[in-house]
């Protein structure tokens, strides 16, 4: 009688492995030995030791054929957040979460850990120190924040010992570093208009983020402790560089590094996001007649403007977390990284 080989543990999958986090990630694991397959619905890279399977995890055919003999899977996919489209996030994040579920089950996958986001709590207001005990943002900021929401919980919803499938999600928080699409290049875009010039608020507002190396620590500390005897089972986790910083004064870091002016003038956040909440009120009703994007978005200004940072207290005691990157290291080799990005390129 033929017996199905159990798969080795050193083989997993990395669904969204050609974006940032999940190249950042797939480096990662190489180097410690695993062997990986990367599903996405685009190849951005070629890497020896990893194998690429091409498509969207909407299709649970062509996710069986990549998670073939996989024990390991990192779901890392998302539609960039920026995009706002309600029903993207909800195809992406909700059913494709649940098309990977089923996927992992039916394969024998025994292990998955989701890329989810601290925000999956933050409704626009002040969090100080946020455990992972703060309740789902009833209101959440965007779509996308919603869309993770639910993602989160079918993730860990689907955690069974018996049946021998584990999950646990990463909560990770503004993640920045090398190759980052977003955070760094929104920035300096921002300050190449000539828009960087304010800080909205009072500029105290502590804030996480977190650089790309820490993140993918977090989430190969979780999958090696994901076991059925563990307390990680079925939990979320906080993963930060565990340095709070002023908004405005990692914002100046970066901009000074790349040889722009740091922002100076205070203006008052209530205006501020009253001003932006109009504009993407007008944007929205001129829709049908002219397409404009608003730099600052009531998102962006709350996210700017208010206090955000998250205690990584239960991922020391429960996953032995330390961030391997402190921020000061973090943002020079980010600054490094740009070289086309600096002013005056
Ligand atoms: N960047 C941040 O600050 C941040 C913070 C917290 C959480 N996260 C989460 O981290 C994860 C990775 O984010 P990132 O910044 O690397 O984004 P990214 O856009 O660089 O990577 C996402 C990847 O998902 C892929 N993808 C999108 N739709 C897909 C589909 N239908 N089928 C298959 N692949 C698909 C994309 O092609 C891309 O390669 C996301 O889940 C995001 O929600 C990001
Ligand atoms: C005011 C202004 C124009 C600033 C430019 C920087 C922003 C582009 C940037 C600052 C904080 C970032 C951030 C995200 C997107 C980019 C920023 C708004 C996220 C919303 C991206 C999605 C993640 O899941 C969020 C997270 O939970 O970490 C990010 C939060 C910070």
């Amino acid at each position: 009688m033929a017996t199905r080989l159990r798969p080795s543990s050193k083989r997993c999958a990395v669904i969204g492995g050609s974006g940032f986090l999940g190249r950042h990630l797939v480096e990662k694991l190489l180097e410690r030995g695993y062997s990986v397959s990367v599903f996405d619905i685009r190849q951005s890279y070629e890497l020896p030791g990893v194998t690429f399977h091409q498509g969207d995890l909407c299709d649970k055919q062509a996710l069986l054929s990549a998670l073939q003999d996989v024990s390991l899977v990192f779901h890392c996919a998302s539609p960039a957040p920026g995009s706002d489209d309600r029903k993207l996030f909800e195809r992406v994040n909700v059913v494709g979460t649940q098309t990977v579920i089923q996927a992992c089950i039916e394969a024998g996958v025994q292990k998955l850990v989701l890329t989810s986001s601290a925000s999956v709590v933050y409704e626009g207001t002040d969090i100080k120190n946020g455990k992972e005990d703060l309740p789902y943002a009833k209101k959440p900021i965007d779509y996308y924040t919603q869309t993770k929401i639910e993602q989160e919980k079918l993730v860990l919803g689907a955690c069974n010992k018996q049946k021998g499938f584990l999950t646990v999600a990463i909560r990770p928080h503004g993640i920045f570093g090398p190759r980052d699409p977003q955070l760094v290049p929104i920035l300096v875009d921002t300050a190449r208009r000539g828009k960087m010039k304010f800080i909205i608020g009072n500029g105290a507002n502590l804030v996480d983020f977190t650089y790309v190396e820490n993140v993918v620590h977090g989430h190969i500390l979780a999958a090696e402790h994901l076991r059925p005897d563990s307390p990680i089972c079925g939990k979320a986790y906080h993963i930060t560089n565990d340095e709070p910083i002023p908004f405005w004064d990692f914002m100046s870091e970066v901009l000074v590094g790349l040889g722009y002016a740091a922002p100076r003038f205070h203006l008052p956040y209530r205006l501020v996001y009253g001003l932006a909440l109009l504009l993407w009120l007008l944007s929205v009703l001129l829709r049908p007649f002219v397409a404009f994007k608003p730099t600052f978005t009531p998102m962006r200004v709350a996210l700017a403007g208010t206090f955000h940072y998250y205690s990584c207290q239960r991922a020391k005691e429960h996953l032995g977390y330390k961030p391997v990157v402190s921020l000061k290291e973090g943002i020079a080799c980010t600054v490094q990284s740009y070289p086309h990005l600096k002013s005056g390129a």
